[in-house]
């Protein structure tokens, strides 16, 4: 059995919808479909779910959210007309997002999350319509019904873990199960929304629950590749990579699978299989739990803006006893989460997501760390961009740091900061935020 998830940009349209159903049909084994809200159709789109985080925003801030509710329902309409689906769809659709945008707003962040997921959750039912209306056994499943239960907890949504034995019952359902992604429900009832992208945390958790043979991705690449296209043209495809590195690639940047989405299928030793749903015929990228190390020592460089660093240096800061406890209690006052902490034997850098950082926030967190912590120094540096170097082989390889560090000196890029993970599989450049394109091309020219 296997589970498909289809990406934003696969459902944009009826057209992209007619490759849908041909991919799914084309093999019984994909009895599990996920679905994402329409994306963009080109450049210049706005996907649906923008669309309904901005309509929540207007009712919140007073104003009339409708006429966003109703470019979202053409979207939708555009493709049943297109696909000749049963008006009545269309006007079940209409009904329940202006029933979600009239809902109550007592909780502001409840009240959007149930808007987003709207996005999904008629998409889900529109394209079960599609499938039936073409003859075939499809079923709409919402997650409530299947058992799919989060938490937000801890500041994000996390899959609760009996979730996964309910989940397994969807094997039993009949004909094909059209599940919206991006969303779950807590105990209470309430939907909870993954962060942005999280369709494909949902397929990856439901191909845990059905343990399916393997979790199917399909996106609009033929491949992941090993730099991200936009920076680089026409970049090396690459055919396999470890949930390892994937994991590193993702969270710093290959926005191409989600970074929370490996380790549901990772823990079950399901295979990812990323695909082009324009493109089925093209061989893909799979992830694994080894893959051969014969190919150099780097598979992937990724990079992402948006980062800032506080640098607090303090003489014997090594023998102070709950120096870094007091320093992660100040930022956890804040909200604040790190990213990353490397340090020396005076001195420790914090690496913060830089938009954390609201208000007078760091005013006040840099003024506690001089005052209660006694530090001798403490600078703070803006828009860093972080280049993940990755690669199972460096393990085994001498010199790599040395090759990425010459390439980046001689495009004349400055290295603000290195950081070599503990895992062995990735090296960390933080370079400033105008250089990332240039630091990127250097590394990919140098290890490709
Ligand atoms: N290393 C990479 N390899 C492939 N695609 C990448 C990479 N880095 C970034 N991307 C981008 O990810 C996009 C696919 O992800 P996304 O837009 O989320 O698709 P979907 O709509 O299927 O969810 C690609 O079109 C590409 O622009
Ligand atoms: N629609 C949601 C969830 C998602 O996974 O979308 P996509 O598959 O288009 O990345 C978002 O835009 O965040």
């Amino acid at each position: 059995m296997k589970v498909a998830k289809f990406g934003g940009s696969s459902l944009a349209s009826g057209e992209q919808l007619r490759k849908v159903f041909e991919i799914v049909v084309s093999d019984p084994e994909r009895k599990i479909v996920v679905v994402s809200a329409p994306g963009k159709r080109n450049s210049d789109d706005i996907k649906v779910t923008d669309l309904l985080i901005e309509a929540a925003e207007q009712q919140l801030r007073g104003d009339n959210g409708e006429h966003l509710i109703e470019d979202v329902v053409s979207r939708y309409a555009s493709i049943a007309e297109e696909l000749d689906i049963s008006e009545s769809v269309i006007t079940g659709i209409h009904e329940n997002l202006m029933a979600l945008l009239h809902a109550d707003q007592s909780n502001p962040k409840r009240y959007l999350d149930a808007l987003k997921a709207g996005g999904e959750d008629n998409n889900a039912k529109l394209v079960a319509g599609y499938f039936q209306s073409l003859g075939v056994e499809a079923q709409y499943i919402n997650p409530k019904k299947a058992g799919l239960i989060v938490t937000d907890e801890g500041g994000f949504t996390r899959v609760l873990p009996e979730s996964y034995d309910r989940l397994y019952a969807l094997r039993d359902e009949p004909g094909i199960v059209v599940f919206p992604g991006f969303f779950g429900y807590t105990l209470d009832g309430d939907v909870l929304t993954f962060s942005r992208s999280g369709s494909d945390i949902t397929g990856s958790i439901l191909a845990n629950g059905v343990k399916a043979d393997l979790y199917e991705n399909f996106t609009d690449v033929d491949a992941v590749y090993a730099v991200n296209p936009n920076v680089v043209s026409n970049p090396k495809g690459i055919r396999e990579l470890t949930y390892r590195e994937m994991r590193e690639l993702s969270y710093a940047g290959f926005s191409v699978f989600h970074d929370e989405a490996l380790i549901p299928a990772f823990r079950a030793g399901i295979p990812v299989h990323i695909q082009n749903t324009n493109n089925p015929a093209a061989q893909g990228t799979r992830i694994v739990n080894a893959r051969d190390n014969t190919n150099g020592p780097v598979i992937g460089i990724a990079s992402d803006k948006g980062f800032c660093s506080i640098y607090i240096s303090k003489y014997l800061m090594n023998r102070e006893v709950g120096f870094g406890r007091k320093l992660l209690h100040i930022l956890e006052d804040y909200g604040v989460s790190y990213e990353h902490i490397p340090s020396g034997i005076d001195d420790v850098t914090l690496i913060l997501r830089q938009d954390q950082m609201k208000g007078d926030a760091e005013k006040k967190i840099i003024s506690r760390i001089k005052k209660e912590l006694h530090a001798d120094e403490v600078n703070v540096e803006h828009d860093l961009a972080l280049i993940m170097v990755v690669g199972e082989g460096m393990r085994h390889n001498v010199g790599t740091t040395a090759r990425a560090s010459k390439a980046l000196a001689e495009a004349k890029v400055n290295i603000e900061m290195i950081n070599q993970g503990s895992s062995e599989v990735s090296m960390m450049f933080g370079v400033k935020g105008h250089n990332e394109e240039t630091a990127i091309q250097a590394l990919y020219h140098e290890f490709f």
